[in-house]
């Protein structure tokens, strides 16, 4: 059984092809101006269309209103959402039942308190993502390259799957699985050659080592881990 990988912050026709030729299973396109990696409508079109049925695309925003999400979602054909802002559980409901399509919520892990937040959004979330708060003054929620002590989710109970984000690379993610249970994995800054330039030996290498690395405990997770690719409509990557 194979984890879940996400290259998050595709914004170019090379990244996103290096991505899904070495097998990403989800590819993650930025929709909030004050990042890097922000793709225009037309330009997520465009890149849509290329992924085709190779991968899940994710739509990742910040804190959008219904109207941005409504182009967003027409240009991009998303599969995924990704809220990495401050909405609510309403908020994520009323989301899911204007555009039908399954939310991952991030959530920002600085210290064990804030795994709090897990009973907070399990029951409203398809799926969970757990991202290392952003540094003082860094100009954006994620996508910063920050890393946080992955030892806080060794204990972790949630009702729903979830990835783990934040300062991931090919250098680290084997022990970054090793020590959580995390059901995949979600990087951007760790596979890019500077801030917002994806690098295809970098993506190559990342998921290399996710494929390399056994997943948890195997037996102990097996049946759930199947049941959770099944309903994500993932189960075609199970090995
Ligand atoms: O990538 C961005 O620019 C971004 C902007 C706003 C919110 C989230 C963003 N990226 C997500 O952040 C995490 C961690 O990324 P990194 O590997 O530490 O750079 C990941 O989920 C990205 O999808």
């Amino acid at each position: 059984m194979s984890t879940l990988v996400k290259i998050c912050g595709l914004s170019t026709q090379d990244g996103l092809d290096a991505a899904l030729g070495y097998g990403a299973d989800m590819v993650g396109f930025v929709f909030f101006d004050r990042s890097p990696r922000h793709v225009s409508l037309e330009m997520a079109a465009r890149l849509g269309e290329r992924v085709g049925s190779r991968a899940r695309k994710v739509l990742l925003t910040v804190n959008a209103d219904d109207a941005s999400l409504a182009a967003a979602i027409a240009a991009l054909d998303p599969q995924w959402l990704q809220l990495h802002g401050s909405e609510t559980p309403e908020r994520i409901a009323a989301i899911r039942a204007s555009f039908g399509l399954p939310v991952m919520k991030a959530i920002g892990v600085g210290d064990a308190a804030d795994l709090a937040q897990i009973r907070f959004f399990e029951a409203t979330a398809d799926m969970l993502l757990f991202d290392a708060k952003p540094p003082q003054g860094a100009g954006r929620p994620g996508g910063n390259g920050a890393g946080f002590d992955w030892s806080l989710l060794s204990a972790v109970e949630a009702k729903k799957p979830w990835l783990l984000a934040g300062g991931l690379d090919a250098g680290n993610v084997a022990a970054a699985l090793s020590q959580t249970r995390a059901h995949g994995v979600d990087v951007s800054s760790g596979v890019e050659s500077s801030v917002g330039v994806k690098d295809r030996d970098k993506i190559a290498a990342f998921i290399a080592q996710v494929r390399a690395t056994p997943r948890c405990n195997g037996a102990k997770f097996g049946r759930e881990d199947q049941a959770v690719d099944e309903k994500l409509g993932l189960a075609r990557r199970r090995v």
